[in-house]
């Protein structure tokens, strides 16, 4: 039988650290090599796999495992990213809120090891992208583009990394960036909609897993692509398959679209 890959949690104590480590426990041919919090969590010492969950630093972790999978805060990236390369493991960043100095960071750390990041791991949010490139391309700016999103009320970013993922889909239909077409948030008189622009709406709320709609409305007529997770395993059993995907792939930045094809 091959050798299990081995697979360390950070942010092992957090939602969605939870319900990977159900999958992977779930998964035969692979292991837990253990787990990442922030000092003073409840989670810290307690075993996890083969390991137990480290508060101190992400070093060991990164030497005991193959890949690493991260959900977790942008504060915590660069040290995450360090680790993993001075620990030669792969790293799926699934975490959201990045900005573009994280970006430059990640691209830095696909040098010399694989890494994969995606603001939502889930195969139908992947597809969804391909789908709204597809329609604003054919669309063309005549159509305006709006994407509304709804979380849970303990999120803390907006608006989400999905919906900016989105929104660079939309962007990419129609060849342009998109830091060119996003709109301010509107509050108060904010005059009429810039032509071509690509606006957000973020709604927060309940137990609400990840809702996202992209709204392309013409003069008379309005399409509506709908995403709704119904729980965090979509997100989970993604994440698990890039890992998997990930482990053993020369260094790299890759996407969900290069795993699902
Ligand atoms: N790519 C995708 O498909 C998805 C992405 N996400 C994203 O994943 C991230 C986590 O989401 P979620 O699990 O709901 O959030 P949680 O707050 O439940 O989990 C995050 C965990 O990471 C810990 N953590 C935060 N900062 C650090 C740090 N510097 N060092 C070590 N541990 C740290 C937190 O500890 P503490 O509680 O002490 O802060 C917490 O236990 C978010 O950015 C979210 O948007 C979520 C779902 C799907
Ligand atoms: O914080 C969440 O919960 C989620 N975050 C991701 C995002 O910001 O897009 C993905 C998913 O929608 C759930």
């Amino acid at each position: 039988m091959a050798e299990r890959i081995r697979v360390g949690i950070l942010g092992a104590g957090g939602r969605m650290g939870q319900a990977i480590i159900a999958q992977i426990t779930a998964s035969p041919d692979l292991v837990l090599a253990g787990g990442v919090e922030r000092a003073g969590h409840p989670a810290c010492g307690q075993p996890l796999g083969q390991g137990k969950v480290i508060c101190t630093n992400v070093a060991p972790l990164a030497r005991a495992a193959d890949v690493l999978v991260d959900f977790t805060s942008p504060a915590a990236l660069d040290e995450n990213l360090r680790a993993a390369v001075e620990g030669s493991a792969a790293i799926v960043v699934g975490t959201t809120g990045l900005e573009a100095a994280h970006h430059a960071a990640i691209d830095r750390a696909a040098r010399s090891i694989a890494i994969l990041q995606a603001a939502n791991t889930s195969l139908g949010v992947t597809l969804l992208a391909r789908l709204v490139a597809e329609a604003t391309a054919a669309l063309g700016p005549d159509w305006d583009v709006e994407i509304v999103e709804m979380h849970h009320r303990h999120k803390v970013d907006a608006p989400s990394g999905t919906a900016l993922a989105l929104g660079e889909a939309a962007a990419k239909g129609r060849g342009q960036p998109l830091a060119a077409l996003r709109t301010a948030l509107r509050d108060g008189v904010t005059g009429a909609r810039r032509a071509g622009s690509i606006g957000f709406a973020s709604l927060r709320g309940g137990s609400v897993a990840g809702d996202h709609s992209v709204i392309l409305a013409a003069d008379g007529e309005r399409i509506e692509l709908t995403h709704r997770a119904e729980s965090r395993e979509i997100f989970a059993r993604g994440a698990v398959t890039a890992a998997r995907w990930l482990a053993r792939k020369p260094p790299g930045r890759y996407a969900m679209a290069d795993v699902f094809g």
